[in-house]
């Protein structure tokens, strides 16, 4: 259903450019959910963003994005109003950020269905209802305005408002980063009831590889705006930086693993200064020589790709 072929991403920033997704190829069926992880900076937010074509357009060096066949990438202003909310949503970090301040939530969430059509007047008030419902809150908060909701309440009325116009894919950027726990896993449980009820594909991003593995059926690691590892939520990660960033989290429903002592060494790197070879290798445990000079593409084998030269094929 979405096939990003290649994509690249570059920030021109005066005579300076930031490289932040480099040759990004991920395929996501109908229904399925994946999971985009890695440390800030990594490239995660603008992979999605660039996927909505919310990126100036300068800012997107390469490749395709490809929604039933469609490059979302090429299409005309008309076609991608009519992609953006009714095919694929997207909801962001921070859902205070996202509600305008002086509007009421319930019509909020109408206006994607009036600016598409699909509902207007008793209609669109039924339909917020139905919404909002679907979401956990009672039908009466369709009058209240944001600052009347708590955070998660905020993110659930998000996350009905990319639910409005039944798309097939909805993009959640680190949905419960800003939340604390108790409500994050609320939420995530609500994403994870909703996506499989409506048969809804998924690619939610977070920096978190245990709330990812969670929730998603795949998972894709990001780093340095390149993918080091495509594979089963199941399943043991081969790539250093995947063990290491799994490492660094306490899995869910595991309460002994927040006692244990995580953490990955030293920071990603400036993405205008690259190391040679392969990115992580000035972090990596179990470098080896050749990891300072080999720019390892992803190696494909069995159900699980990963881009390191101790993987092998
Ligand atoms: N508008 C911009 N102009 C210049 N550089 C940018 C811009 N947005 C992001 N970057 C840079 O691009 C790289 C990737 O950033 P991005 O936000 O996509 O990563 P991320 O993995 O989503 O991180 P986070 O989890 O912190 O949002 C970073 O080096 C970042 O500083």
């Amino acid at each position: 259903m979405l096939a990003l072929e290649e994509l690249s991403v570059t920030y021109s920033l005066g005579a300076v450019e930031v490289p932040a997704v480099r040759g990004v190829s991920l395929e996501l069926a109908a229904g399925e959910a994946l999971g985009l992880a890695g440390e800030s900076g990594s490239g995660k937010s603008s992979v999605a963003l660039a996927l909505l074509r919310l990126l100036p357009r300068s800012a997107v060096v390469g490749g395709r994005v490809l929604l039933d066949g469609e490059d979302v990438l090429t299409m005309n202003w008309g076609r991608l109003r009519a992609v953006r909310w009714s095919s694929a949503s997207i909801v962001f970090q921070g859902a205070q950020h996202g509600l305008n301040p002086v509007r009421r939530i319930g019509d909020q969430i109408a206006e994607p269905l009036q600016v598409h059509k699909l509902a207007s007047g008793a209609a669109a008030d039924a339909r917020v209802k139905e919404l909002l419902e679907q979401v956990g809150l009672p039908a009466w908060r369709a009058r209240s305005y944001p600052h009347e909701l708590s955070g998660g309440m905020r993110q659930r009325v998000m996350i009905a408002m990319a639910l409005a116009c039944a798309p097939q894919l909805i993009i959640a950027d680190e949905p419960t980063t800003a939340l604390d726990l108790m409500v994050q896993a609320q939420v995530l449980t609500l994403i994870r009831q909703l996506i499989a009820e409506h048969g809804i594909s998924l690619l939610m991003i977070s920096h978190d590889l245990s709330v990812l593995a969670d929730v998603c059926d795949r998972l894709a690691v990001m780093y340095a705006g390149r993918l080091v590892e495509v594979g089963p939520s199941a399943g043991e990660f081969r790539h250093p930086y995947s063990k290491a960033l799994a490492d660094a989290f306490p899995t869910v429903g595991d309460p002994a693993s927040r006692l244990a002592p995580r953490g990955l060494a030293g920071d990603p790197p400036d993405p205008q200064r690259l190391p040679g070879g392969c990115a992580f290798h000035p972090r990596c445990p179990v470098a080896v020589e050749e990891c300072a000079s080999t720019d390892v593409q992803l190696l494909v084998s069995g159900d699980r790709a990963a881009a390191c030269v101790l993987v092998g094929e």
